[in-house]
Formats: structure tokens, sequence, C-alpha cells
């Protein structure tokens, strides 16, 4: 029988008080990139500090410094940082989570209020930040509270470092760990981020690489408000036009990249790299399936992986100052922004991206002979990682999974960022684990974000299994 089988219990007696405190969470619209919802990431980081206080934890609030956004200078969302249990006989863990999320509104298209947790007939609960990263990150709590609960002594000192700006860059967190990695990280033995998803739907993984992200702004300015298209097309240079030619510029329709150089950089593929491609599950047809439509660009699944993993991309997100809306408005914008990201992989350089990209746009955008303005920049960016699946803090996350799911997880990379990854591991000198509770169609970002009951009851036991497996490792 399994040791922590009465914690298992005793998570599945609480599974719907976990419910209830995840619907109370993603009512809290903490969205990073919006001025507007700014008190609500703030109320989202004092709920995490109230309920984590209200275990014993000893935690602390700090302030990353401030941000110019939409016009405004905005304190930054605090970074809640926590100690919970502080035994010099146990190994102590750091795990890493977000409270902050994507923006989302009903008009995208959601079949739901985005803010209101909603459980639907495939015991899925659905809901911004569900699985990105609310759901993890209440999950470490629970965790927590059912070892309690159990009457189970915790198994390791558990260090934890939730911000809300992950969505936005995670600014000013770098600094944070530098100034604390010798004071409340101080200890720290390995560290863990629950931040990413399954690569199917029914096996389990633990991730070993995550691309970067660099995002970009092109913004073009012409006349000094919008325009009548009837009164002026034809006789001004208009925004929209040189923007749309300048981004139609950057990438192909099959995902290749037109920047000059781009790829110099992208490491070449190794033997043992491609082996790790063997037997992984995942098909393109359970891809196609969770997309509704056939529109993968590659013909082999390695192929994919690849390009999701491996090799860089670049996606043009939205045009800032655009009509959008529906009708026909017959405007010339004024000033419109366009934006984009480059994914980043081994061994690229972030400076040299930003800087080919930039020369490339201000070349392409000579070209045009246009007499409106054009500035491109990098907003933010953030490094990939890689590390090696074969640390014992990997091999602990592998019997955790197998304890509770009865399987070997898989071993994969992810295509997404969490830019802070390799912070920790540097100025922590610790290996870092991404062990994630999602599934691969929970469709974080995006409309209808869910998570599956079952991922994060099983993820919350596997968290449980994790701390006890870590306990008895040899790090
Ligand atoms: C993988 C993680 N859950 C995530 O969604 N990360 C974001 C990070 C980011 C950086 N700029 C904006 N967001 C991502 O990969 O897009
Ligand atoms: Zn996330
Ligand atoms: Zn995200």
């Amino acid at each position: 029988m399994d040791s922590l089988s009465k914690y298992y219990e005793t998570v599945e007696q609480d599974k719907q008080h976990y419910i209830d405190r995840l619907s109370e969470i993603v009512a809290i619209p903490s969205v990073s990139c919006s001025a507007d919802h700014r008190p609500d990431v703030v109320r989202m980081g004092h709920w995490l500090k109230d309920q984590w206080e209200a275990l014993g934890a000893e935690t602390k609030l700090v302030n990353p410094g401030t941000q110019e956004l939409e016009g405004k200078t905005l304190d930054l969302p605090p970074v809640v940082l926590g100690k919970y249990g502080n035994d010099p006989a146990k190994k102590t863990l750091l795990v890493y989570g977000h409270y902050d999320v994507q923006p989302a509104l009903k008009e995208d298209g959601w079949s739901t209020d985005p803010f209101k947790l909603v459980i639907n007939d495939k015991e899925q609960m659905v809901g911004r930040g569900s699985t990105d990263d609310k759901g993890p990150v209440l999950g470490w709590l629970c965790s927590a509270e059912a070892y309690k609960k159990a009457g189970l002594e915790y198994p390791v000192n558990l260090k934890f470092c939730f911000e809300g700006m992950e969505e936005s860059g995670s600014e000013g967190l770098e600094e944070v760990i530098r100034d604390e990695a010798d004071k409340w990280f101080k200890g720290t033995d390995v560290v863990c981020i629950s931040d990413n998803y399954w690569l199917g739907k029914e096996k389990p993984c633990l991730t070993y690489g995550l691309r970067g992200v660099s995002y970009f702004y092109i913004t073009v300015q012409g006349p000094g408000a919008d325009l009548h298209s009837g009164v002026f097309g034809g006789t001004v240079h208009e925004p929209m036009t040189d923007l749309v030619n300048l981004m139609s510029k950057l990438v192909d329709v099959k995902g290749k990249i037109l920047i000059p150089g781009i790829y110099d950089g992208v490491a070449p593929v190794t033997d043992e790299e491609h082996q790790a491609y063997e037997g992984l599950e995942f098909k393109h047809s359970d891809m196609e399936d969770d997309l509704k439509h056939k529109v993968i660009v590659h013909d082999e699944e390695k192929k994919t992986l690849m390009h999701r993993w491996r090799m860089p991309s670049l996606s043009l997100h939205g045009i800032e100052g655009a009509f959008y809306n529906p009708g026909a408005k017959t405007v010339i914008p004024a000033r419109v922004i366009g934006k984009f990201s480059i994914r980043t992989v081994p061994n690229m350089d972030r400076a040299e991206v930003a800087r080919i990209t930039c020369k490339y746009l201000n070349e392409e955008f000579a070209k045009l002979g246009s007499k409106n303005k054009m500035t491109a920049e990098m907003a933010h960016d953030g490094p990939w990682w890689y590390s090696s699946p074969k640390h014992p803090n990997f091999v602990a996350g592998a019997k955790a999974m197998e304890r509770v799911f009865g399987v070997q997880p898989d071993l994969t990379r992810e295509g997404g960022s969490i830019p802070i990854t390799i912070s920790f591991q540097e100025a922590l000198n610790c290996n870092v684990l991404l062990l994630p509770m999602g599934s691969a169609d929970d469709g974080a970002h995006s409309i209808n974000e869910k998570l599956n009951i079952r991922n994060f009851i099983e993820g919350i036991k596997v968290f449980g299994a994790y701390v006890d497996e870590l306990s008895k490792a040899d790090l």
C-alpha cells in the first residue's frame, strides 16, 4: 500500500472544496497586461498570501518596482514569497507559479463568462486561468493543506515564489530572485514549476526545455487624427497599409521566418536529440481533433514536435489602433501598433534577435518610401531554457507520477516560455523541474480555457507524492 494513501483519501474527500476555491480565484480577473485590472492582480496576490498564512506559512510581499502602462506609472504586482517549514534535517523545495492571467472577453468567443468557473458535462472546469496558472498554483496550497489534514508531516521545507507579471514578461522578477538568492531562497535544494501542459490527454509528462520569447511592437504614425477614407483615401500614406506590408514580410504562410540571419544561432540536431522523439505518444490526428480543423503545416509528427520545441517561430498577434469591431466603418486609422513575437531556441542570442529584427524592419520600411513615421522595438524578452532530465529532481517527479498515474511520464520539451526558469537555475544554482498539471487540449491563452477535474485532483496528489519522493532522494 502507498504510504500516502491517507493523503490521497483526504484529497479525494476535499475535492469540492478545491474546486470552490478555484472558482473563487478565477473570479478575480488578474489580467497583468491591463492597467484597469492592476488592482485585481494585486488582490489575487493578497489572496495567496492570506491563504498560506492561514495554513501556517511565513510570507512576505515584495514590490518589484513600477511600470509604464497605457500612459500611467503603475506599481508592479507583488511577488508573493513564502516559507512553509524550516527543519534543517529536511530538503528544501522552491516552487514557482504565476497568479496573473491572459486577457479574456466573452465576445472573443467564450461560451461562458471567462471569469466564472463553469463545470461542463466532460468534467472540465472552464475559466480564464484555470490551467494557466491558477489551478497549479492553488494545487500546491491544497496539497500542503491535505498533508496537514491527513495528520502527516510535510516531508520537505517548502518555499514559494508566486508572481503577477508572468504573462507580461515577468517584469521585475529577475532582480527579486537575485536579491533574495542568499536571503529568502537560501538553502533551496531544487526548484519545481508547474506551468505547462502534458503532450497529450492521457499520459503525464515531465518537461526539460522551453522556448524563449521576444515580443516586438511596430508603431506606424501617420496623420494627427483618424481620417475619412472617402475624403483622404488615395491622397495620404496610410499607416495600416504600411504596417500590413511590413508584417507580411516577417513570416511566410508555412511559418518560415523571413528575417535574414534569424536561423544562424539555432543549434544543430544531435543524434541523442533525434532519439528523444522516439516512442512519444503524440499523433497528428489527436492534435487535429483538438484544433477542430486540419491545419497542421507539417507531414510528420516528429517535424511538428521539432517546430514546436526546438525551432524558432514567429507569430503575428494583433494590431492596436486598427478598426476591428463588427460593421463597416470607413476610417483610416492614424496610428497603429503591430504586435508580434519570436519564440527563440538554443543557442539563439536574444540581443542579436532584437538587433537583426529591428534592422530588417527599418530597411523594409525605407523601401516603402512612405512619409509616415515607423518605430520597431522589442517590448520584452525572456530566454529559452534547456536542462537534463536525468537529475534526481526529475527522477523524484517521475516516481511521483508513476505512483499516482501508474505510468512512466513522457519526457518532453515545451514550445511556450516561462522566462524566469533560467534565472532560478542560475541564481540559486539548482536543478529546475517542470511538472505540468494540465492536459494538451486545455486551451491556455485561448477561448474556453479549461482544466480537467481529473488533472487538478490527480495533480494535487502528484505534488504530494513528489515532495515525499524528494525527501528520500539523493540530491
Ligand atoms: C508556458 C506558460 N504557461 C506561458 O503561457 N507563458 C507565456 C509567457 C509570456 C511571455 N510574454 C508573454 N507571455 C507564453 O509562453 O506566452
Ligand atoms: Zn503560465
Ligand atoms: Zn500563459
